[in-house]
């Protein structure tokens, strides 16, 4: 079955939190509108990019793109951006069930506002290699996101100023594009409307007894986030479309780009409602809780009843022990436990570090920060254009015996790049993510990577510094998760592998929307000579002329 999609992309007045803010949106709203697919289906979404001055791509967070890299949608890896006026047509198969997104992959946009939740569901009479294990009786889906006032350009100047101006903490947090902004008539905002429907509060309503499963997906630009139904624990089940061994949660922590899917037993007293509560972790938080409603059917509590309780405001957002320890319980399934190659062919450590060049502040990997090339690389790749990108490839590691991860750097200065790493087709490859002090003493954040077109088993975690000698011996190599995003802890480290199977070029990133414009992010290529003819649609930039002359 194909499943079409008809988008409009243009700048439109928004409320998410009761104040006025331009915002890119989808057929007129941020979020935009929800895919719903079944497993194998095609998905073809047009998109027409109604933008007055800015150019437009998407990318489909999750979707591996098998056999259709030009369907990434990542401005300078897989295309050249949809320019404005211009309509482009995504075309590609959803192959998995699960919870995933899609977002804007330009500048700072997915930040403005264009974000979004794909939800694939399993065909009916599925085996039990793919069939749900575990049952419910409703579902609700739940976009998670953090919003600024200024926006992304004044964002971005920030960003690129010498010295740095940073954006700070968030003005609100949004639970499916809705906040309150909390000085909103406060303040007397000309800009604030706080009957504003596009900020009214989203309600979850449930029946008592029954069993529910929210789909939780994090768009956020900077915030970790933890998430709590009050009174309701949570089973984790899924996350990025794997199915999890189940553990129970109070507190569930989601970093940006990372879906779950949970169940709940509405259990409690249905005469009246519960708060779905959206706190900042890891951060030192600046923002109000994020809220929406459970709301009880049944009872003597109508769907507008406020809970008569304060917003739970989670755990103490510096725990990070409490968020590692989720992190390690997120394990496979054991009936769906896919087993990773007990050894890789090529292990490539990147050390995480804040830096500065000529003055600016940067992220930098093995101390080269990315930049994107003009030129799209699976075009400059596949069509053999020259001189598009730097040729020499990014370090394979750094000085992992002598850096001191809890430090600051003794010399910050970095170099930039659009070298990228190119992998054997089919070779089994490790990545170990290693987190280090920032430019400040005694601060280390947590960094939530994603990678395109892949999957990867997440095979361990640690604190302070990854010794390639002693640490892979501790790699659950039995059954660890399947995830296309994972957080690195702040002093820690992260291992990885996969399988280089998917012909294509491949972003890997910090998904927090500063720090990939900041450099911190990477891009792999493989088996480019086994990637299909490529549409022409997705030329015409650098020195990709598309058939133009
Ligand atoms: O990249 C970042 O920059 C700021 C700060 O380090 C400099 O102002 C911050 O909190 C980040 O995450």
């Amino acid at each position: 079955k194909t499943v079409h999609e008809k988008w409009d992309i243009s700048d439109q007045f928004a409320y998410p939190d009761c104040v006025r803010k331009l915002a890119v949106t989808i057929n007129g709203h941020t979020p935009g509108p929800t895919i719903r697919a079944v497993q194998g289906d095609t998905v073809v979404v047009t998109v027409k990019n109604s933008l007055l001055t800015e150019n437009v791509a998407i990318h489909w967070h999750g979707i591996r793109q098998i056999g259709t890299p030009w369907a990434d949608g990542t401005e300078g890896v897989t295309q050249c951006p949809i320019l404005p006026g211009d309509t482009f047509v995504y075309t590609f198969v959803v192959d998995r069930p699960g919870t995933y997104m899609y977002h804007a992959h330009y500048g700072m946009q997915r930040s403005a506002g264009l974000n979004g939740m794909i939800i694939v569901s399993v065909p009916p009479g599925a085996g039990p290699d793919v069939a749900e294990p575990f049952a419910y009786d409703g579902e609700h889906d739940v976009l998670l996101n953090d919003w600024w006032h200024k926006s992304t350009y004044e964002q971005a100047a920030g960003l690129a100023a010498v010295p740095i101006v940073w954006v700070g903490e968030p003005q609100s947090l949004l639970i499916n594009g809705r906040g309150r902004f909390v000085n909103c008539s406060a303040l007397g905002l000309a800009s604030c409307n706080e009957t504003h429907p596009e900020c009214s509060t989203p309600v979850f309503a449930v029946v008592p007894g029954k069993t529910y499963r929210f789909r939780i997906g994090s768009m956020t630009s900077l915030s970790a986030l933890n998430f709590e139904i009050e009174g309701h624990p949570m089973t984790v089940v899924e996350t990025d479309g794997h199915y999890v061994k189940p553990f129970v949660v109070k507190n569930l922590n989601i970093y940006s780009g990372e879906t779950y899917s949970v169940l709940i037993t509405a259990d409690q007293d249905p005469n009246r409602n519960y708060w779905l509560a959206s706190n900042v972790v890891s951060r030192k938080p600046g923002t109000l809780t994020g809220t929406a409603v459970l709301a009880y059917y049944g009872g003597h509590s109508s769907p507008r009843d406020v809970p008569p309780t304060t917003p739970p405001t989670g755990p103490a957002w510096n725990d990070t022990t409490y968020r590692i320890n989720q992190s390690i319980a997120t394990v496979a399934h054991p009936a769906h436990v896919y087993a990773p190659p007990p050894s890789s062919d090529r292990t490539i450590l990147l050390l995480n570090s804040q830096n500065r060049i000529d003055g600016r502040t940067k992220w930098a990997i093995n101390n080269v920060s990315f930049t994107l090339p003009h030129t799209p690389y699976l075009v400059a790749l596949k069509d053999r254009l020259q001189g598009t990108f730097d040729p020499r490839p990014p370090p394979e590691t750094y000085n992992h015996t002598a850096y001191d991860v809890y430090g600051v750097q003794p010399n910050p200065n970095a170099t930039s790049s659009n070298g990228l790493y190119r992998l054997a087709f089919g070779s089994v490859v490790d990545v170990v993510l290693q987190n280090a002090n920032m430019l400040a003493p005694n601060n280390s954040e947590t960094h939530p990577w994603h990678l395109h077109g892949h999957d990867f088993w997440v095979l361990g975690y640690g604190v302070g510094r990854f010794d390639p000698a002693v640490h892979p011996a501790t790699y659950n190599l039995r059954d660890p998760i399947l995830k296309n995003t994972v957080a690195v802890h702040p002093y820690g480290w992260t291992a990885l592998r996969w399988r280089a199977d998917n012909p294509g070029v491949w972003a890997f990133h910090c998904h927090i929307e500063a720090h990939f414009f900041m450099g911190m992010g990477i891009v792999f290529e493989e088996g480019i000579e086994r990637v299909g003819k490529l549409p022409r649609e997705i030329m015409g930039c650098g020195s990709s002329n598309g058939g133009h002359h």
